[in-house]
């Protein structure tokens, strides 16, 4: 096989910013600077690219900014990008910048934006996971999703405490856009009484049926995912019909769980993925995320990433045991 050296990589973060970024450009500015490799930071996602707005990134600027959550390159939703004509201005700020590998830190529509890229631009994509939803496949966990519960867990241990003093019904919607991940594992990590997550379609009947026993002498927590179908205020209405005495909040946590220092595990996840997507890059693999499967590296093709995720079995019988 031809071993063409790649001299210039470049990196952006994109969509939703996620705890564990800064640590993945860390580690892909150290692999990058021992490899001997020019790195160029774009800033706000697709938006930088379509601008052209680069920064040289070294690691040493980077080293400080391990502990911090949001992202330094700063990250975008880019409308523009979604257009032919924005992704050819992306592909001769690419030609003209001579950049020959380019490294994306975000979730499935980055990855689905890759794709579509790849169709007019035939330089190595490598994808690292990054989003609080954890709603990919190939990696047992996205960056930042470790942080996002952590928080989430902190602030339903707070509102347990005023809920018992008070025996009130507490919905407390965490985010996941289409994803009941956050929830799931919040839920379970704080005791809560009921999960209602987009991935089930059992969850209703059996809040209503923990709802129908909540005798008023206790706290009784729900957990609902931004992404359910049902959704915090209808969750709530229903208890309402059911128990129309309860005293109830609703209480949405929101950007919060975005936010922070990252945990110690998506500090670890990113120092990790940000130097292995430098070594794909130097093995000559192209269109790839990498991620963490049982504890190892994996390389897995944009294609399947996004496709559907799915909750796996083992945490669907955990909501089925304590939602009951
Ligand atoms: N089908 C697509 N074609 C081209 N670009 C896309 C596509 N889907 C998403 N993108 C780009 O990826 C960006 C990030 O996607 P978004 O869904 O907002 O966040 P995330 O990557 O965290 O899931 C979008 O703002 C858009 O610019
Ligand atoms: O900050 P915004 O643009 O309102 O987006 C909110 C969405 O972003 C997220 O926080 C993260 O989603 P992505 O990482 O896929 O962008 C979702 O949980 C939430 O639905």
């Amino acid at each position: 096989m031809k071993n063409i050296k790649r001299q210039h990589i470049a990196v952006f973060t994109s969509g939703g910013d996620s705890p564990g970024m800064n640590a993945a450009l860390y580690g892909i500015a150290k692999k990058a600077e021992q490899s001997g490799i020019r790195l160029s930071g774009i800033r706000k996602g697709y938006e930088g690219l379509v601008d052209g707005d680069l920064v040289l990134l070294d690691a040493h600027k980077l080293q400080k900014m391990v502990h911090r959550g949001g992202t330094f390159l700063k990250t975008a939703r880019s409308k523009r990008f979604l257009t032919l004509e924005g992704r050819q201005r992306a592909l001769r700020n690419l030609q003209k910048n001579d950049i020959d590998a380019l490294i994306a830190i975000g979730g499935d529509g980055t990855f689905k934006g890759l794709l579509v890229f790849s169709e007019i631009c035939d330089i190595p994509f490598i994808g690292i996971p990054g989003t609080i939803d954890n709603d990919l496949a190939g990696t047992d966990f996205t960056l930042g999703f470790d942080s996002a519960v952590n928080t989430a867990i902190e602030n339903i241990d707070k509102i347990r405490d005023t809920a018992e003093s008070h025996n009130r019904v507490f919905i407390v919607e965490v985010m996941g856009r289409d994803s009941g991940y956050i929830a799931i594992h919040s839920a379970l990590g704080t005791g809560a009484d009921a999960i209602l997550i987009p991935e089930s379609g059992q969850d209703f009947v059996q809040l209503l049926k923990r709802a129908a026993n909540y005798n008023r002498e206790d706290a009784f927590i729900v957990i609902v995912s931004e992404g359910d179908e049902l959704g915090a205020e209808i969750a709530a209405s229903k208890i309402k019909e059911l128990k129309p005495d309860v005293d109830l909040r609703i209480t949405k946590l929101g950007h919060v769980q975005r936010g922070g220092n990252p945990s110690a595990a998506d500090r670890m996840l990113g120092i990790r993925l940000g130097v292995a997507s430098v070594k794909s890059i130097l093995s000559e693999k192209k269109n790839v995320m990498v991620g963490v499967l049982n504890n190892e590296l994996s390389l897995t093709p944009f294609e399947q990433v996004v496709k559907q995720h799915q909750v796996n079995n083992e945490l669907y019988e955990l909501v089925n045991i304590f939602s009951k």
